[in-house]
């Protein structure tokens, strides 16, 4: 696998036109997870998730995302797209193992730095836009939901299966889900734990467009943020705000009571045992392989 590299406070107006390179990406040391490039013509940001084997995402991988993602906006960056380093997964959702018998500082930790992370990717003032290039269950449909456009490969799965798990999406998951598909299609989704086809989910709009191949993916995001060029970009993020302020403001005011529920669900023996047998069965079909 290329080793990415990560790029931080990178003042996307300081980034001289080159021509023969066209992306910038920095290192820094504390990026274990995540490649974070800014392409010098475009000014669109590109967020690769890269903690194989899966992108699971864990507090470490979470924090990562957003710093990344508050980078983009305070270098003014023109869009930021997010997609994976992986050929076959987008993200597997949240690491299991942050919830499964877990330590009491930590996992409210994971849990404080996914709120973060989503009302930072939700409230973005840039354009957003997923490139979905593999499995995007649960936390990965999350991510997807919180961008303002998705674009997707063929023959990979998308949605909110918390409940073939045994735990509950929450009303955040649930209400990103419902900006983008009807009432009735997301209630039964969701309570079915239905993961849907590339296919089924274009047909219910969960994604807007289907491509075959991930360059095709980004080309399509960055269309989509190209779009906003005439656009005045205070004009642009107020109305945004005033579409996902609700939402936002519920979280925010509400952050220490969705953590305990979270926890009061988690820790329940029969919440446990239901993610160790589920947790049990991906580790048999992983050797199966
Ligand atoms: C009233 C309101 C109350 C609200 C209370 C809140 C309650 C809690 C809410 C929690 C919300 C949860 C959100 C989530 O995101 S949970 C995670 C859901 N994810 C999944 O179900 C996906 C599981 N994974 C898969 O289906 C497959 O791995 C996948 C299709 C993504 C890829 O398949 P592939 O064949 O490529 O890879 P493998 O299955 O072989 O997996 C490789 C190894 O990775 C491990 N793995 C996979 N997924 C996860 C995961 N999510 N977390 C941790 N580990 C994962 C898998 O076990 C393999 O490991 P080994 O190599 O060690 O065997």
């Amino acid at each position: 696998m290329n080793i990415i590299r990560t790029v931080r406070s990178v003042a996307f107006s300081s980034i001289p036109n080159r021509t023969l390179s066209t992306t910038r990406s920095l290192s820094t040391p504390s990026a274990q997870y995540t490649a974070f490039e800014v392409n010098d013509k475009t000014g669109i940001a590109t967020l690769t998730l890269n903690r194989p084997p899966v992108n699971s995402l864990n507090l470490e991988l979470l924090t990562e995302m957003r710093n990344c993602l508050k980078d983009a906006e305070t270098n003014k960056c023109k869009g930021l797209i997010i997609t994976s380093s992986s050929n076959s997964v987008f993200t597997a959702g949240l690491d299991l193992l942050e919830m499964y018998q877990p330590q009491d500082e930590r996992v409210k930790s994971f849990w404080t730095a996914l709120q973060s992370m989503w009302m930072e990717l939700y409230g973005s003032k840039i354009p957003t836009a997923a490139a979905i290039n593999g499995h995007a269950p649960a936390g990965g449909c999350l991510i997807a939901t919180a961008c303002e456009y998705r674009v997707m490969l063929p023959n990979f799965t998308i949605g909110l299966n918390e409940t073939l798990i045994g735990i509950v999406a929450p009303k955040w998951f649930v209400s990103a889900f419902l900006n983008v598909v009807p009432r009735r299609v997301a209630e039964q989704a969701i309570t079915q734990g239905k993961l849907f086809t590339t296919a089924e989910a274009h047909h219910v709009g969960l994604v807007d467009d289907v491509v075959n191949t991930k360059e095709e993916a980004i080309a399509k995001c960055e269309q989509f943020i190209a779009s906003f060029k005439n656009v005045n970009p205070y004009a642009r993020a107020l109305t945004k705000q005033q579409f996902r302020i609700k939402e936002l403001q519920e979280l925010e005011q509400q952050r220490e009571k969705d953590l305990q529920i979270f926890l009061g669900l988690i820790m329940q023996p029969s919440v446990q045992k239901a993610m160790g047998i589920y947790l049990e069965g991906l580790k048999k079909k992983s050797k199966k392989q």
